[in-house]
């Protein structure tokens, strides 16, 4: 390092030192850089908030890129926050950088300054390469002062910042790449985010010309979030070629309260505040737009819910339909976590002959093994998720749809693929990207949602709660679908789950609460949820439970 260099680095630290005053850290609070970034109650994360925008700068330095930060608690309550780390391609921030973000916001007061030397340090990280980072907020109250802080960690080390408000996360994502890219994904703003995915709409449904106002019409949960804003932006850029009713629109309810997508999927039951009518499409979002699921309620009043893994399957479908007609050697896979029903991973495996691979809960791992394929279609239970398609996949794609000697047939499934790849925001999950794409699929397949529905019969399924002492007993391997201790766990799970028919259970710790997970799936609901207690209770005896012991459902 010349002496210049020292020169500036130490201005700039006195810079932080002096601003990371008026951004003071609890002594002794520690927080943990979970499944999707930070999150708590909004009051104690004002640090955390100035010491992210202070590891933006370095990332960005580092990797010589424009980095994203969203402050968001999706679907939690609306007194809670959080943040996260956009990479640039706007992905999911890599593992060792999350355990920075760790050592940066639990550093005491007088630590921070050593803790991000040691960084720089241990990145060779250089002081004068330029840093830009992009900030997205959701709607929350809290969100507006928490980015003003994010923003001050990044002025004080002198990053470049650009502060887009609010928008959706998936549109935070979606900028990062746009920008990294140089504009070939799409213009970084939400303008282009509108236009981008709306023309491939546009185009798409042109493939089913027939369509009558009742199929472009769509119930959407706005979950008082977000997304409804955003939704609202974009209807003009759809040309009403999709029909919105929006409700949760944030007007008056609270956000996520009994509405939005994991509302929905948890309570397999309807949100509040959503007028539907005997078979009428409805999707509900979650609180910062990145998952969504679809449901319906049918003559004799019973509630179906088409989550993640519905939409996993009829995504996956429609592309192998589509390759297969376009003549392309393009292999799809299909990404699921241990959550999935086991009757949707048999339909992929034995019905349409796709690769499935399970990897462990977390979108980031699902992203991950989704990029091994030409196309990886992911998707966790709870709605969350996107198709990822190949640099050379797209590329084949294009050069069939405009090749002239192909046949028309060959063609226009390759215009359709084309068009489908646009719509997709591959960045993340995206609850408005996939609606259009949803939304298409069953527009060009004149597919009805009673149909889809129909592609397969979910198991009746339980997820319960298991407080315990200390939540890292339960180790696991195999996906998380097999505990590792404590000792005999396994074993009492293995036995129950054998005096059930189609039965499936697992546990494992939660990454995002405090608390253990227990899934079970069997042939009935009462059987199903008998043995998610058995299972809670092995779990309660073998894992070190406390407070009440877990109680049969009803
Ligand atoms: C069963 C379940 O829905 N788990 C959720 C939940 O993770 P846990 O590690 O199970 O707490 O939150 C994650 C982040 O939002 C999400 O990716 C994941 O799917
Ligand atoms: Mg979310």
């Amino acid at each position: 390092m010349t002496l210049f260099n020292v020169a500036i680095g130490m201005a700039l630290f006195e810079e932080v030192s002096k601003k990371s005053a008026l951004h003071p850290k609890p002594a002794g609070l520690l927080l943990n850089y979970g499944t999707s970034g930070f999150r708590t109650v909004a009051e104690q994360l004002d640090h955390v908030m100035f010491r992210m925008g202070l590891l933006a700068v370095l990332r960005s330095k580092k990797t010589k890129a424009t980095i994203g930060v969203m402050v968001t608690a999706s679907h939690n309550p609306e007194e809670d926050n959080g943040i996260k780390l956009v990479d640039p391609m706007g992905e999911m921030v890599t593992p060792t950088w999350e355990e920075y973000a760790m050592q940066v916001a639990n550093a005491e007061q007088e630590a921070l300054l050593t803790v991000l030397g040691d960084i720089m340090k241990r990145e060779a990280i250089d002081i004068n390469q330029g840093a830009a980072v992009f900030i997205g907020r959701d709607t929350r109250p809290s969100s507006e002062s928490l980015s003003q802080a994010v923003l001050d960690g990044i002025l004080s080390l002198a990053g470049h910042a650009h502060d887009y408000g609010v928008l959706t996360t998936p549109q935070l994502h979606f900028m990062v790449r746009c920008e990294n890219t140089q504009s070939r994904y799409g213009n970084p703003t939400t303008e282009g985010y509108y236009q981008k995915l709306s023309q491939a709409f546009v185009q798409l449904v042109k493939h089913a010309p027939n369509r009558t106002d009742d199929q472009k019409h769509l119930l959407v949960d706005g979950a008082n979030g977000v997304g409804a804003l955003k939704l609202r932006e974009m209807e003009p850029f759809l040309q009403k070629e999709l029909q919105i009713s929006l409700f949760n629109k944030g007007t008056g309810g609270k956000l996520n309260f009994q509405c939005g997508a994991d509302y929905v999927k948890v309570q397999q039951g309807p949100p509040l505040g959503v007028e539907m009518l005997v078979g009428q499409r409805c999707c509900s979002f979650d609180g910062d737009a990145d998952r969504i699921v679809y449901y319906y309620s049918d003559s004799e009043g019973r509630f179906h819910l088409l989550d993640g893994d519905k939409i996993a399957t009829l995504i996956s479908t429609f592309l192998k339909k589509l390759v297969t007609q376009a003549g392309l050697d393009l292999q799809i896979g299909v990404v699921q976590t241990a959550y999935a029903n086991g009757s949707s991973t048999r339909y992929l495996e034995n019905n349409m002959k796709v690769t499935v691979r399970c990897v462990e809960t977390g979108v980031k791992h699902l992203h991950h093994a989704a990029q091994e394929f030409d196309i990886g279609v992911y998707f966790e239970a709870n709605g969350h998720g996107t198709v990822l398609f190949s640099e050379s996949a797209v590329e084949k794609i294009q050069q069939l749809a405009m090749d002239s000697s192909t046949s028309d047939e060959k063609k226009s499934a390759a215009q359709i693929l084309e068009n489908t790849v646009n719509v997709t925001n591959q960045a993340v999950g995206d609850a408005i990207s996939d609606m259009l794409l949803v939304e298409a699929v069953l527009a060009v397949q004149g597919l009805s949602l009673q149909q889809w529905d129909a592609m397969y019969t979910d198991l009746p399924n339980r997820q319960r709660k298991v407080k315990v002492a200390d939540k890292s007993v339960i180790t696991t391997t195999d996906a998380e679908r097999r505990a590792l201790s404590p000792a005999g766990l396994q074993d009492a799970v293995d036995a129950l789950v054998k005096q059930y028919r189609l039965s499936r259970a697992f546990v494992r710790p939660s990454g995002t609460e405090d608390t253990i997970r227990v899934y079970a799936e069997a042939d009935t609901q009462e059987n199903t949820d008998s043995l998610a207690h058995e299972v809670c209770m092995a779990v309660y005896r073998l894992a070190g439970g406390v407070g009440e012991e877990p109680q049969p459902l009803c």
